[in-house]
């Protein structure tokens, strides 16, 4: 939704259901604590615009924080009716356990993202144990902005996970369109996010459904 109006948020989302998008992903960039400086270099929106959001929709609300306390926010996202809720492993290395638990007992489902620069290894202890996150987001640009380049390179930590993770949800972030969408449904994709690629083109409900048939087509020959 980043590529959306975002004075129109709910007719927009509203327009994207009716296009046949199974998500609504929602890139959280909001730091309150400045002291810890921004992590990422943009600035979008908080809480209460999904508790807004949450009354004109019953959709699946997929937010992605880029924030450098994703604790702090938990609750109020609960609250708001946020159903996904990913961190990024970057800023959570001490505390994943108790924000997994946390975000679940919100009736929220956890997710994990990394970073371009970030090793698929240090995911690999949030997807063991008894309370391990349900989603890894890679990243496949830096956050920040949508319209971005799709960085190809990020197709190794998908293959791996996907090895290692048969049935895991594995959502790719940032440059998905029709041309680079079978690399990632062929590296193992099965969640995908995509703005600018939709909301820029003249037919969005067509560009979703391809995107669709590429993932489905690919989990049937693996
Ligand atoms: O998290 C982010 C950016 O930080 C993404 O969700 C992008 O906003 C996706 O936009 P496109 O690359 O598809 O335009
Ligand atoms: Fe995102």
């Amino acid at each position: 939704m980043l590529s959306s109006d975002f004075a129109n948020l709910a007719s927009e989302a509203e327009r994207m259901v009716s296009f046949g998008a199974d998500w609504l992903h929602m890139d959280i960039m909001i730091d309150v604590n400045m002291q810890d400086g921004h992590f990422v270099p943009n600035l979008t929106i908080g809480a209460p615009v999904i508790e807004s959001l949450r009354k004109h929709t019953k959709a699946y609300l997929d937010c992605h924080l880029m924030v450098t306390n994703p604790l702090d926010y938990v609750d109020q996202f609960g609250k708001a009716g946020a159903s996904g809720f990913t961190f990024h492993v970057e800023v959570s290395k001490d505390n994943w356990q108790e924000l997994v638990k946390k975000i679940k007992s919100n009736g929220m489902r956890p997710g994990v993202a990394l970073k371009p620069g970030t090793p698929i290894e240090e995911v690999f202890p949030l997807l063991e144990g008894e309370n391990p996150v349900e989603m890894v987001l890679v990243m496949t640009v830096e956050p920040g902005f949508g319209g971005q380049k799709f960085m190809p390179d990020m197709m190794n930590k998908v293959r791996t996970l996907r090895e290692k993770y048969p049935t895991l949800d594995i959502e790719v972030d940032g440059g998905l369109g029709p041309s680079t969408i079978d690399t990632a449904a062929a590296a193992g994709a099965n969640c995908i996010v995509a703005g600018s690629s939709v909301f820029g083109a003249p037919e969005s409900a067509q560009v979703i459904s391809l995107l669709r048939t590429s993932v489905n087509k690919a989990q049937k020959t693996c």
